[in-house]
């Protein structure tokens, strides 16, 4: 696997590839890999000749600067991962490679900017569609995988990509889940014991939740999720919610499909999951 840690060497390398007609995938992560990223590699490289990994623990993203200053960053066996996944390239760039000084950046992406994560996390979403348009811009790609876990992220990269007319494919790739339903990410790390015990309670509710959905309506079934959410003191609820998969909002006589949302904080790490209903 090459590795770059500066735009010019990478787009230098990338411009030859280009010029032989290759097609690139970019699998963008925050690093500290699980088998999750491993899945996004894995379906990148069934779609294009090479696959990038980026790995950047984007600043502007953190509303919260101890989740900063505490984000794992494990990179000789993340390299060791990606080297064990088929990865072409890592882009693994410093904080001063990807801003200058005094960078402004606001895009108008609606309605989902505030709601769900946005109104817990503000001012996140700028600093995803920030970095992540500057990644489309260094690397164009052909195609873009992103994990289903962030599902809230999938739309407004979506969404960006839809204003700007950036030339790039989404593609969403489903959530992998350790044996026991709890969906993995990196900063499951940061998880005791116990509270790894009682975060399985996320991805239990929402499994329950899918399973009694033709025996509820969605108002039931989200006090039905709520009280037993609430029910584990170790879980401290940020939110739970059945919304429509297409639009985050209430559904409404043109909804398609539903999708429920949890975001808690359990001890002191918080953790997203969701589930589609359909
Ligand atoms: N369990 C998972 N299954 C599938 N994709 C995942 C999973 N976890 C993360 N991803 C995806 O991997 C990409 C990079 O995510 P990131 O590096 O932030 O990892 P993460 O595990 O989500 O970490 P955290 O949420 O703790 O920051 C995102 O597109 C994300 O949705
Ligand atoms: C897309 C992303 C890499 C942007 O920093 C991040 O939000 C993530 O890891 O999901
Ligand atoms: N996977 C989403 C990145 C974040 O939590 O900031």
């Amino acid at each position: 696997m090459k590795i770059f840690t500066t735009r010019i060497s990478l787009q230098d390398y990338l411009s030859q590839r280009h010029s032989a007609g290759k097609t690139f995938g970019l699998v963008p992560t925050m690093g500290a890999l699980h088998n999750g990223h491993v899945s996004l590699l894995a379906t990148a490289k069934t779609y294009t000749d090479e696959v990038i990994c980026s790995i950047f623990v984007n600043p502007t993203q953190f509303n919260d600067p101890k989740d900063l200053e505490k984000y794992p960053r494990p990179i000789e066996s993340d390299i060791k991962k990606l080297n064990e996944a088929g990865c072409d390239v890592l882009f693994n760039p410093t904080v001063d490679e990807m801003y200058g000084p005094d960078e402004h950046w606001h895009l108008d992406i609606g309605p989902l900017e505030n709601i769900l994560e946005g109104k817990y996390r503000p001012g996140h979403y700028q600093g995803v569609t920030q970095v992540v348009y500057k990644f489309f811009d260094i690397i164009k790609p052909d195609f873009a995988f992103f994990g289903q876990k962030d599902y809230q992220q999938v739309m407004v990269i979506s969404r960006m990509v839809a204003l700007l007319n950036l030339p790039v494919k989404m593609v969403m790739c489903p959530i992998i889940r350790e044996p026991g339903g709890l969906a993995m990410s990196s900063r499951n790390v940061h998880l005791s014991a116990q509270d790894h015990e009682n975060a399985q309670d996320l991805s239990e509710i929402l499994t329950l939740v899918k399973q009694q959905f033709s025996q509820h309506s969605t108002g039931e079934l989200k006090q039905i999720a709520i009280d037993a959410l609430k029910a584990n003191p170790s879980i401290q609820l940020d939110y739970f919610e059945i919304v429509d998969a297409d639009t985050l909002f209430e559904p409404n006589p043109d909804t398609q499909k539903l999708v429920a949302l949890v975001a808690a904080k359990v001890g002191s790490t918080r953790l997203i999951d969701n589930i589609i209903l359909d």
